[in-house]
């Protein structure tokens, strides 16, 4: 817990020097990142708005498939430089699609802060530009992240057994 706090001090400093002067819109990624929203948020003391997007590829199982999109945010992108809010980078290709959605709505800049870094190289290339932690590569759970629908709830990060 000490070290997730920490790393959110650290991407709130960050955020901090690069957004003040530019009034963005930060999207909190549905589900999983209402709790790193939660924490990070309050650690920013400039003026932004804040919003939601909501797509999805795991659901209940602990391989991602293809990306279900289920709310779009209500907030117009075009001219505006957008944070997308992240619990976990994982493959990448939830974050491409984000991306590829916000650039499409004219959106002037897009940058993602992601929580945590899942430690493998199967990655689709694209990078979140601020990163928090790396955890190893294991399927994760526990502050925000589900485990087959379960245990957002947990304070800390836990990761599930290895059969
Ligand atoms: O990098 P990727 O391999 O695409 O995985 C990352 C995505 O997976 C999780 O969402 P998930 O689909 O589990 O939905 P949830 O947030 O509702 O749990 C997480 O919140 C990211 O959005
Ligand atoms: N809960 C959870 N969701 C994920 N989405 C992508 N990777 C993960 C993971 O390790 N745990």
């Amino acid at each position: 817990m000490d070290q997730i706090s920490a790393a959110l001090d650290s991407l709130a400093n960050q955020l901090q020097q690069d957004y003040a002067d530019k009034l963005p819109v930060m999207l909190c990624v549905m589900n999983g990142s209402v709790i790193t929203a939660g924490h990070l948020l309050p650690r920013l003391n400039f003026k932004l708005e804040q919003d939601y997007i909501h797509a999805t590829r795991y659901g209940d199982k602990t391989v991602g498939g293809d990306i279900r999109w289920q709310v779009k945010p209500v907030t117009q992108l075009q001219g505006r430089h957008v944070v997308l809010i992240e619990d976990i980078f994982d493959e990448g290709v939830t974050l491409a699609a984000l991306r590829e959605y916000c650039v499409g709505e004219g959106a002037a800049s897009v940058k993602c802060v992601c929580l945590f870094d899942k430690d493998h190289n199967n990655k689709v290339g694209i990078r979140p530009e601020y990163i928090g932690l790396t955890v190893p590569n294991r399927y994760v759970f526990g502050f925000g992240m589900d485990m087959a629908g379960f245990w957002r709830n947990l304070p800390a990060v836990y990761a599930l057994k290895e059969s």
